[in-house]
């Protein structure tokens, strides 16, 4: 049983996706078309080269900026990475840290992945942190054990008065971008579940309460509404999906009916 209803949270992760033009675009597309946003949290996370670009489209709109990823130094010598300050100057309110697609592809240590944690929350970036198995790790009966290493390195050293700034994001590599495997919604809950308990092991149970968990693997306008209606979870990451700004508004709307619900069964 929830304590508090909380606002849903959608989040458009573009990835490595669109030009300057059809990044303009995409996020004009959802402006003009948001409808009651009020009762939802919506964050679109273009590419580095075109957060300038979307942060104009987004200034005056209820939708927040965010980033896809960030460097856990506030400047100096990293040639080719982006601080979080600067991040901030372009008005970013959010980033995601620990995405699957920089840990598997791009080799990101839990070490490295709890810097950035950690540095983005000092510098006043939101921070969504991704958490999530592979297959083999779950068809390995593995699953609880490598959320639980990956929250507990990931949240190494998190003072508590940063957990406002903080969300988790369950996205289980085997569910994103694929065809084959999804994640039903009773699975992602069920999940949801194990790591609500080890939040509470890390951080206590009422900040546990409080933060949001989100889920994210090929959430898609037919199945939002079934992973936003599952208890324990606050909100989707959408890849793919958000691509098409029809596609990511009526996930947006699915999003604002659960809410509605929840508040009229409070
Ligand atoms: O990785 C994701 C969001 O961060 C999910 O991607 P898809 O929605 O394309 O499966």
């Amino acid at each position: 049983m929830k304590t508090e209803i909380r606002q849903k949270f959608i989040v458009g992760n573009w990835k490595m996706h669109t030009t300057s033009f059809e990044a303009q675009q995409l996020a004009k597309g959802i402006v003009d078309g948001l409808a009651a946003p009020d009762h939802v949290t919506v964050v679109l996370c273009p590419p580095f080269p075109y957060l300038p670009i979307v942060g104009d489209m987004l200034r005056g709109s209820r939708v927040a900026l965010g980033a896809q990823n960030v460097y856990p130094e506030t400047e100096g010598a990293f040639t080719g990475e982006v601080s979080p300050n600067m991040l901030l100057d372009l008005d970013c309110k959010y980033v995601i840290v620990g995405h699957s697609e920089r840990r598997h592809k791009l080799g990101e240590s839990e070490a490295f992945i709890n810097r950035k944690v950690k540095c983005a929350l000092d510098s006043g970036l939101d921070v969504i942190l991704c958490v999530g198995e592979t297959l083999e790790q779950r068809q390995g009966g593995r699953t609880e054990a490598v959320l639980d290493h990956q929250l507990s390195t990931g949240l190494d050293g998190v003072s508590s008065d940063m957990l406002s700034h903080l969300s988790v994001a369950y996205e289980p590599v085997w569910a994103i971008g694929n065809d084959e495997h999804h994640a039903t919604p009773q699975q992602a809950h069920d999940t949801h579940v194990l790591i609500r308990r080890k939040l509470t092991q890390i951080l206590g149970a009422t900040w546990s309460e409080e933060l949001s968990v989100h889920y994210g693997g090929s959430v898609e306008p037919g199945n939002a509404a079934a992973f936003l209606g599952q208890d324990g979870i606050d909100g989707v990451l959408i890849g793919g999906a958000s691509l098409k700004a029809d596609e990511f508004l009526a996930i947006v709307n699915a999003g604002i009916c659960e809410t509605e619900a929840e508040m009229q069964t409070a």
